[in-house]
């Protein structure tokens, strides 16, 4: 049996605070999976992200990552799996304005070997595995340009080769494409979906637009759990 990326079991998680508790009996996605994740405003999506991240531990039950559960991680151990496993792709792309465009793409490969060690068997040098995930995106024009220069759908696309450098196992892509215009938004979905196919990349893609559920193979709805 080969391994899940991602499994979640039993999980019950409740934020003392609000009293707003999260129920997910079984959630699993296998390599190369495409899950678009939708909810209500409130239903818990950003909760059950931080979990599958380890930035909120569960009250009980379990959240494994490449056979690893979270729980028994310490907090460096815990980081150290999420940059080796996971590439994150956010709605405000959290690129650094004072870097490159190429020097954007390769940050993950400086704080995950693993991560770097693929880069270099994808290509020659770490440079030229985001050259080439660059170029399939349409942003082979840019490297050297400061990204502060950069129009919001090419900002989005460096985000999406940083997200993809290094073949993590799974991108968690969180509302991604709110930023863009409805034209360049499925166009956006398929891109980033066709390089994370190439590399056998999980993508969990969460949104509010519905239109975007046909680009993945899954749709889960949050409801789906509290019924
Ligand atoms: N840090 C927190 N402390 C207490 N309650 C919280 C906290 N963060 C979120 N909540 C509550 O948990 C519930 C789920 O919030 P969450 O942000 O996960 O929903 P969401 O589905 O991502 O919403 P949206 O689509 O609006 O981003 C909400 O009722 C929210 O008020």
């Amino acid at each position: 049996m080969t391994l899940a990326v991602l499994r979640c079991n039993n999980l019950v998680f409740k934020y003392a605070s609000s009293g707003f508790e999260l129920r997910i009996p079984e959630f699993s996605m296998q390599a190369g999976d495409t899950v678009f994740l939708e909810g209500d405003s409130g239903s818990g999506k950003s909760t059950l992200l931080n979990l599958i991240a380890g930035v909120l531990l569960p009250q009980s039950g379990h959240v494994s990552l490449m056979g690893q559960n979270l729980s028994t991680l310490s907090a460096s151990q815990c980081d150290s799996l999420r940059v080796d496993h996971i590439g994150f792709l956010f709605q405000q792309f959290n690129l650094l304005s004072y870097l490159s465009v190429l020097d954007n793409v390769t940050l993950p490969c400086k704080f995950s070997k693993r991560r770097k060690q693929n880069a270099l068997m994808q290509a020659g040098t770490v440079q030229q595995s985001a050259e080439r995930l660059l170029n399939a995106l349409g942003m082979g024009k840019y490297l050297n340009q400061s990204v502060s220069t950069l129009s919001v759908g090419q900002q989005q696309r460096v985000a999406a080769a940083r997200a993809l450098i290094g073949q993590p196992d799974l991108i968690i892509a969180d509302e991604p494409t709110s930023a863009l215009d409805a034209g360049h938004q499925a166009q956006f979905v398929q891109l980033l979906l066709a390089q994370a196919a190439e590399q056998n990349t999980a993508v969990l893609l969460v949104s509010h637009d519905p239109g975007l559920a046909q680009h993945c193979a899954k749709r889960q709805h949050m409801g789906q759990w509290q019924a």
